[in-house]
């Protein structure tokens, strides 16, 4: 009978540690038995649950073997009962031997749990929608490149660079004794899948002296201070593996993941995960020497106090540690800016850790990798600032009573009963108690932009886009979408800051990051954690301009701007009659704007949808434009948003960009036939 290939990787796995098959035969078959044949669980974390399956049976015969030995204690002592932790003072030489590395008599600690979490296969882009479209309503929203210099050619990251791609094969070494405490044994595991090696190290003595307190990398008190008879042990366990990622514009497989795990022993009872996968997709980033990394800490604590400060924080302390091994790997020195890798002096790039000056509720961070773009010159704001004339009346006094919702209190979404709030949508939420736009409402939203045709156009007597342009002889409207609002509780309402009928308001609390696209877009926004479909990810935020204002700036602008960042906000004026000039509005995101100045077009099918919300002022000359995600988005994926640009208007004062969204729906005639060179153009 053929052997499964899951059989023969397992095996080959066990095997690059130096366990044979016949060995690992029994115990996978149990496993396997155990597991109810998910094979998955056996293979995640490079076999850690056969490994330790396999440790644990080996452990067990020796025990039967003591037992079924004569007993030779001399002074009538019982030959101890092993736990799941060894003692320490055992020299190691071998991954056979890693289950008798450590030890620990009496720790409380629980035998060891099969780890059972699977690992997510990451997630492809979607693709396929119906079609394109360049309706003139899709100009409601302005963006455009003025000068679109030759860009160089950004080549794909050198894969090698990967700590997931690069071999470790030489970084095997014996293990080595550990005669102090804490114990310190690295495990260094191969980046090829299916290979794994137990390596230890250890010339430091890695030892964090906080005053009087001496304390183990696992928290624990260091048995030396006498107060524990057993001794404070702790695994160091460095794996990377590799994963694959079809990144969203140029599919290319990608991503590695790597974690160093902190653990109590081998088996990993109990352990602290340095988990650096964000690091090491995206970044230039090598996984640094621990011990390094150690001595680095500790050399920051000893330096700001020699005695346990009254405010020692084990979580700071373990935020300093992940800060240091992120630092380290991607050589970045202490003010933060960077320094080539010794081995390539042309990979520099630069990191910032928060753009947003602490302005928000969460860190942005700016990631360039090709240093082939200029750094973005702008002010952050998080939320839209007048700039001169701009009519936004905000006035507790224009919300009438029904507008509100008074009477209520705590959460409006747990009503049995939806609150005047919900008027606007139907009577009901547009937000889940889950925080995420409903389904129903989103596809609406989604159908409006999508198929403009078959939803309310209006057509302006005298369009304050075209007056703007030309006061005297203004051209026709071009026509404006009537858009879906959402409508939020806002100060007038009983209802706590908590409501979840209060999203947009709340700000960001997705972990995003700025970083430069391959395509030639510069930069662009990418989330650090899986989005689900309906997230609010940020509102666009910017100065709010009359149209006039844009324009004089649009005219006077230098034309060197190779990036624009206005967006009009029409989604209501429908509604007007002569809207008056300070009540035309847009917003402006070039010299003052928070993240999402940085997110990019894609016609069609991108992963945002903007929606305009209602929040402090019933009347929708002003409201806020909140981007959420469309449908499911995995962790650094790009965040696109289609802008609604007509690529064929060439009556626009600002010329639209020629566009290398990628996507198979993209309007942009200019870009048909000429994918080819999508990451060189020359004007
Ligand atoms: C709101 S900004 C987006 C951030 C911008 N990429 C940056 O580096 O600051 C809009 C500008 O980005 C560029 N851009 C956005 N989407 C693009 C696309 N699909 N193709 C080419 N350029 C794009 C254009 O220059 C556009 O004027």
């Amino acid at each position: 009978m053929p052997v499964s290939p899951r059989v023969i990787m397992a095996f080959n796995a066990m095997e690059a540690l130096g366990i044979s098959k016949k060995e690992v035969k029994p115990v996978l078959i149990n496993l396997l038995k155990l597991y109810d044949n998910k094979w998955e669980l056996i293979e995640d974390d490079n076999y850690r649950a056969l490994i330790d399956a396999y440790f644990e049976s080996k452990e067990d015969k020796q025990e039967e073997h003591k037992r079924k030995a004569p007993i030779s204690c001399h002074d009538g002592e019982r030959p101890k009962q092993k736990r799941h932790l060894v003692d320490t003072d055992n020299q190691v030489s071998s991954a056979d031997n890693s289950r008798q590395v450590l030890s620990v008599e009496d720790t409380g600690i629980p035998p060891k749990t099969f780890k059972q979490e699977t690992m997510k296969p990451p997630q492809t882009s979607r693709q396929g929608m119906k079609s394109a479209t360049s309706s003139h309503a899709f100009q409601r929203r302005l963006s455009d490149e003025k000068r679109i210099p030759s860009l160089p050619h950004m080549t794909a990251r050198d894969r090698k660079s990967y700590p997931g791609a690069a071999s470790s094969a030489g970084h095997h070494e014996d293990p080595i004794d550990e005669p102090i405490n804490p114990c310190i044994q690295r495990k260094n595991m191969s980046t090829d899948h299916y290979q794994k090696k137990l390596i230890t190290s250890g010339t430091e003595k890695p030892k964090l002296h906080l005053g009087s307190v001496s304390t183990s990398y696992n928290g624990l008190p260091d048995a030396s201070n006498g107060n524990h008879s057993i001794k404070s042990l702790t695994e160091v366990y460095q794996n990377t593996h590799k994963i694959e990622d079809k990144s969203t514009c140029n599919n290319n497989t990608r991503t590695s993941k790597g974690n160093i795990d902190i653990a109590s022993s081998p088996l990993g009872e109990v352990k602290i995960s340095l988990n650096f996968d964000a690091a090491i997709r995206q970044t230039n980033f090598h996984i640094p020497n621990l011990d390094g990394v150690m001595k680095s800490v500790e050399e920051k604590y000893l330096r700001t106090s020699k005695t346990v400060e009254p405010q020692l924080s084990v979580t700071k302390l373990l935020n300093d540690l992940c800060r240091s091994v992120l630092k380290m790997g991607l050589n970045l020195n202490r003010k933060g800016s960077t320094q080539a890798p010794a081995e390539d002096k042309k990979k520099s790039f630069r990191y910032v850790d928060d753009i947003t000056k602490g302005s928000e509720n969460v860190k942005i961070s700016l990631l360039d990798e090709t240093e082939s773009e200029d750094f973005p010159k702008f002010n952050y704001i998080p939320c839209n600032t007048t700039y001169q004339s701009a009519n936004v009346n905000i006035a507790l006094a224009r919300i009438a009573d029904q507008g509100c919702c008074a009477d209520c209190s705590g959460d409006c979404l747990s009503l049995p009963f939806p609150c005047a709030c919900s008027q606007d949508t139907g009577g009901e939420f547009a937000y889940s108690s889950q925080g995420l736009l409903k389904e129903k409402f989103l596809k609406d939203c989604m159908s409006m932009i999508k198929e403009p045709q078959d939803h309310h156009y209006v057509y302006c007597n005298e369009c304050p886009i075209e007056r703007s342009k030309n006061e005297t002889k203004p051209e026709p409207c071009k026509g404006h979408l009537v858009r879906k609002f959402i409508k939020e509780c806002w100060r007038k309402c009983g209802c706590d800051m908590q409501c979840g009928n209060r999203v947009v308001q709340r700000g960001i609390s997705r972990k995003l990051q700025v970083f430069l696209t391959e395509e030639g877009k510069g930069w662009g926004v990418r989330p650090l954690e899986d989005l689900p479909k309906g997230s609010f990810v940020c509102e666009y935020a910017g100065e709010i301009l009359t149209n006039t204002e844009l324009y004089e700036r649009i005219v006077l602008g230098t034309g060197n701007d190779r990036h624009t960042y206005p967006v009009t906000l029409d989604a209501d004026w429908g509604s007007e009659v002569g809207l008056k000039d300070e009540e035309a509005l847009c917003l402006d995101a070039t010299y003052n704007g928070n993240v999402a100045r940085f997110i990019n077009h894609r016609c069609y099918d991108s992963n945002l949808i903007d929606i305009p919300v209602e929040v402090e002022t019933p009347d929708r000359h002003y409201y806020h434009l909140a981007l959420f995600t469309n449908r499911d988005v995995s962790a650094y994926e790009e965040l696109t948003w289609d802008y609604g640009i007509d690529f064929d208007d060439h009556t626009h004062p600002i010329k639209a960009f020629k566009c290398c969204c990628g996507s198979a729906f993209c309007r942009d005639k200019k870009q048909k036939g000429t994918r080819k060179l999508k990451h060189t153009y020359i004007e």
